[in-house]
């Protein structure tokens, strides 16, 4: 448990569970100067040394493919009340972008991401930890048409990816990793039971 001001609230799911959908629907009841959202996504691991071809072939939904060690740090460094540069991710050409962003200093911090619970040191700095649990075949759905509409890719290679890591990540680390949720929300980011529940034990916590 962080014993800062600052409290972190952590949000997994699969991916296009509506994890991000749930975070700024949050965010957009309560403004940018109480809650800052932080993404597991920023934190995968620079690969500008690699070719592209090399890139693409990369697992994205194993634990390995992130930078927890920096994460870890980050948040301490943001519990500390210390200023933190979070990397900033290009999914199009599938690594770290030259620039940082600033982590606004919150009283709470939301953390999504799909493999958040997976890392007990993660977890362990965890106030509130919420699952987003959305059938597999509508993530699928939502995830295909982001992805080739703001993510750069086609059809076949979302398709191709889902079936090689994408699924069978999520059957081996993502799912199992619910059981480490105190909340578990169907329905996304419109179940507006879930985001007034959070919302009321947030506003507790301001
Ligand atoms: N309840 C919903 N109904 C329809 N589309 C949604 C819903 N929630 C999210 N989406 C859309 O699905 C896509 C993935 O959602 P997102 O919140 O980014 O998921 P995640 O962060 O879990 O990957 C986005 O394009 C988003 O706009
Ligand atoms: N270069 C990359 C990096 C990540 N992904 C996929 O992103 C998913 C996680 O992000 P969400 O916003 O969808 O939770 C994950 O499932 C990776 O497969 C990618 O395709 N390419």
């Amino acid at each position: 448990m962080p014993t800062s001001n600052t409290v972190i609230i952590g949000i997994a799911g699969a991916s296009g569970s509506g994890k991000s959908s749930f975070s700024d629907a949050l965010l957009h009841e309560f403004g940018s100067a109480q809650i800052t959202i932080l993404r597991e996504d920023s934190y995968y691991k620079d690969q500008t040394h690699l070719a592209m071809e090399e890139r693409v072939k990369t697992n994205y939904d194993h634990p390995d493919a992130f930078d927890h060690d920096l994460l870890l740090t980050q948040l301490q460094q943001a519990l500390q009340g210390e200023p933190v540069n979070v990397p900033v991710y290009d999914y199009k050409l599938h690594t770290r972008a030259a620039e940082v962003q600033p982590l606004p200093a919150c009283k709470i911090i939301i953390l999504e991401g799909i493999l958040i619970f997976t890392d007990a040191r993660l977890r362990n700095l965890m106030h509130t930890r919420i699952y987003m649990d959305t059938p597999l075949d509508v993530c699928l759905l939502r995830r295909l048409q982001r992805d080739v509409n703001e993510r750069g890719r086609t059809l076949d290679s979302v398709l191709e990816q889902y079936q090689a890591t994408v699924r069978p990540m999520f059957m081996k680390y993502i799912n199992p990793s619910k059981e480490h949720a105190h909340l578990i929300v169907p329905g996304g980011a419109r179940n507006r039971v879930a985001i007034d529940l959070v919302r009321a034990r947030l506003r507790e916590m301001l």
